[in-house]
């Protein structure tokens, strides 16, 4: 399948770049780089840094080179992704976006792209972490109120958004096992705010050098905890995971698909 990526200068942009490039069921046709930026023109794989020029440019005009494309892949800011939301339902080409940091009615955005086209959102892309949200779903639908559940996300010092999408991700899910439409947000440690109230769910978010991504899940019961923790130990887990939603995508019908059905979980 012919490959678009967005953003390949970035950290995940050039993995993504990087693994597109060494797969053999898929091939890049452009790379998509914020309008006037100085590497616009030059070779998607000396951008990327794939060890070799893959005689395809750099260009900051999507709409110029969409219809080269099957699929999208987006991992790059907020604010592109809705632009290139609107690009990929106009010239109806399948997107992959797994930027994070997006409102409600964002999120609905990309939910209603898939009555026009194949769109998978995901705000974790390595397998392990998506086994993980099925651990949490049994923890908290077995012990339901029995249990504190605080969520504890770790990344470097860039990352603009907190807390994390997939933090965010795993709190929809355990607010949704313990029968509840949304999680309710508790922060502590902090002059004037009050203790735990029981039934909510706790995110701590913490930045630091160049820490790739660890979330941990705190179950705290009566005189015992579970901890359930991901690491990873750089960013070329959530490239991998990213591509072969891409591919999950080839020759779909329209719809809003997650990395669920990438993985069969
Ligand atoms: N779903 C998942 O598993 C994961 C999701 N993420 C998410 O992916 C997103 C990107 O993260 P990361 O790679 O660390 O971020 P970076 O800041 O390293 O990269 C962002 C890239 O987007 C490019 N960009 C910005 N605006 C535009 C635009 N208008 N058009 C084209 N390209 C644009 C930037 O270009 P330039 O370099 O020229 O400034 C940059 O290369 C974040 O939202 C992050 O949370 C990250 C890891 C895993
Ligand atoms: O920005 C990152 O690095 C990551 N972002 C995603 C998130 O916000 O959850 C996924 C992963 O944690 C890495």
């Amino acid at each position: 399948m012919k490959v678009i990526v967005i953003g390949p200068r970035g950290k995940m942009g050039k993995l993504i770049t990087q693994v597109a490039a060494s797969r053999d069921d898929m091939k890049l046709v452009a790379g998509i780089a914020p309008k006037g930026r100085d590497y616009v023109g030059m070779d998607l794989g000396t951008v990327a840094m794939t060890g070799s020029e893959l005689g395809v440019p750099v260009t900051d005009d999507l709409a110029g080179v969409i219809d080269s494309c099957d699929v999208i892949i987006d991992f790059s800011t907020k604010e592109m992704a809705m632009e290139v939301l609107d690009l990929a339902i106009a010239h109806k080409k399948a997107l992959v976006c797994g930027s994070t940091g997006f409102s409600a009615e964002e999120m609905k955005r990309f939910e209603d792209a898939g009555k026009q086209i194949p769109m998978l959102y995901a705000a974790n892309t390595s397998k392990l972490v998506n086994i993980m949200n099925k651990l949490l779903e049994l923890v908290t639908t077995t012990l339901k109120d029995e249990i504190d559940i605080e969520i504890l996300e770790m990344h470097d010092q860039w990352k603009k958004d907190a807390p994390s999408g997939t933090s965010k991700e795993m709190g929809e899910i355990m607010a949704h096992a313990l029968g509840k439409e949304l999680s309710n947000i508790a922060v502590y440690g902090r002059e004037g705010e009050s203790p735990r109230e029981p039934g909510t769910i706790g995110y701590h978010s913490l930045r630091a050098g160049n820490i790739p991504s660890s979330h941990t899940v705190f179950f705290g019961g009566m005189g015992e905890r579970l901890e359930i923790t991901h690491h990873s130990y750089n960013w070329e887990c959530f490239a991998r995971g990213a591509c072969d939603c891409a591919a999950y995508l080839d020759g779909k019908a329209p719809g809003f698909y997650s990395i669920k059905d990438v993985l069969g979980l």
